[in-house]
């Protein structure tokens, strides 16, 4: 029940106030995110000191009671506020027990609905759409604009948006819809990898591209640690033996291979290849990584990590090589035929990149000619893979659907760090991750 109605706050999204009991005195600051939202409680001043529990604007209707606050205490009042006067405020004393006027409202934020800046996003829930979740996020700094409202009235809309949150490579911005938005400042794009983005042709037309390096690190990170385990121990067949109708005994010689103390080459020791490391040295491996910078020696201690400078030297040492790298046209299909025949007939590749990153004919070919023991792929080209591809009939290969940042935590972390950034655009501050068009 909220205990004052709050139509001085409706149509606006935004609304941000400070109160002050006396000049030079205690200032509360609130801010109401929804329209017509519910305030029960207000801030707090700090202890020993004189509290405020909630505010209202002028012509606001003023329930009795202070319901919501934090100290039972008399003080309320009621009535309609005289235009103008934004005067009441349920004050609570505790010295004095009674209600107090206000000497001031600052409004030091108020936005409309039509104030925030439009983004473009692919659709609401479904399929491919924006979770509920996060949708409840971007609103709370951008007037949502879907696909649809968009082409149902490209006029108005176009000239409104000034962001598009790209989730999961969708929408795809492509040329048309750049030539169709004057007022595009940003792409915030959630996900660290942005190869479904031409940067030299969104950066022709004055707009920037923002990624989520740090929101994805851990996830990504765990995924490649699952791949590495679950194909080094056969984890996928071995459930299927073990739930299978047909299974009548566990057969003594099916063995999967040790992770622990084995090697593991990473290539891309970025932030996400660097957290694989960190993971991996719990399981006391040797690691080696190929990256196009050295690390830092303290950094390379601190996860017993050597540097290879030529990748062949880390395909034929590996045990496990993991490909954890930005898919772009220079690292295209780099690991193809040449490559798995360098890699030991023992060896497992695993891949939490981008799928082009991998030669599939030559992999398929691999594996089916044992030249390396196994593959786990957390990502194809395409995907999902059309449903005769060769890759899917084999039984030394893991394929899971693209889920590396797949998780609870990680969306949201990703759809915070992707406001963080276009919001730093459009307002004209440094932008935490920008990508820069090579
Ligand atoms: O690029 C990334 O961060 C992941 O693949 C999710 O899109």
């Amino acid at each position: 029940m909220p205990w004052f109605s709050l139509e001085a706050f409706r149509g606006f999204t935004r609304y941000i106030y400070i109160l002050q009991t006396k000049p030079g005195r205690e200032r509360v600051k609130q801010r109401v995110q929804q329209p017509g939202a519910e305030v029960s409680a207000g801030g707090r001043a700090p202890a020993g000191r004189e509290e405020l529990h909630a505010a209202v604007g002028p012509g606001t209707e003023a329930a009795e009671g202070n319901r919501g606050c934090a100290l039972r205490v008399p003080g309320n009042c009621s009535g309609l506020l005289p235009p103008g006067a934004a005067r009441f405020i349920c004050k609570e004393n505790i010295v004095r027990k009674e209600p107090v006027q206000i000497n001031s409202l600052v409004v030091i934020e108020a936005m409309s609905e039509k104030e925030l800046p439009g983004l473009l996003i692919l659709d609401i829930g479904g399929t491919y759409g924006v979770q509920e979740n996060i949708v409840a996020l971007l609103k709370k700094h951008f007037c949502l604009i879907t696909m649809k409202e968009f082409l149902e009235n490209k006029k108005e809309m176009s000239k409104k948006i000034q962001s598009v949150f790209v989730s999961e490579c969708r929408p795809t911005v492509d040329q048309e819809l750049l030539e169709s938005l004057p007022n595009l400042k940003v792409i915030g794009n959630s996900g660290v990898g942005v190869d479904h983005l031409n940067l030299k042709m969104i950066s022709n037309f004055g707009v920037k591209v923002t990624n989520t390096p740090h929101a994805v690190a851990d996830s990504t990170a765990d995924i490649g640690m699952a791949l590495m385990l679950a194909s080094a121990r056969r984890l996928v067949e071995g459930s299927q033996i073990a739930i299978s109708p047909h299974t009548k005994y566990f057969a003594v010689d099916w063995l999967g291979v040790e992770v622990t103390r084995a090697t593991l080459g990473i290539i891309g020791m970025g932030r996400i290849g660097y957290k694989v490391a960190q993971r991996a040295r719990a399981f006391e491996m040797k690691i080696l990584y190929h990256n196009r910078k050295q690390r830092r020696k303290e950094e390379e201690q601190a996860v017993g990590a050597h540097y290879c400078e030529k990748m062949e030297d880390l395909l034929q040492q590996s045990d496990f090589v993991m490909l954890v790298v930005n898919l772009t046209p220079e690292n295209h299909k780099m690991i193809g035929k040449k490559e798995l025949g360098l890699m030991k007939p023992t060896a497992t590749l695993i891949n939490i990149g981008r799928g082009a990153l991998i030669d599939q004919d030559a992999l398929v070919e691999a594996l089916q000619n044992n030249v390396i023991r196994a593959a786990a792929l957390d990502v194809t080209y395409p995907e999902p893979l059309p449903r005769d591809h060769p890759l899917l009939k084999l039984n030394n290969i893991i394929i899971t659907p693209h889920i590396g940042t797949a998780t609870v935590q990680a969306i949201q972390m990703m759809a915070e760090e992707a406001i963080a950034n276009m919001l730093a655009v459009l307002n004209g501050q440094p932008i935490p991750s920008e990508v820069f068009p090579k």
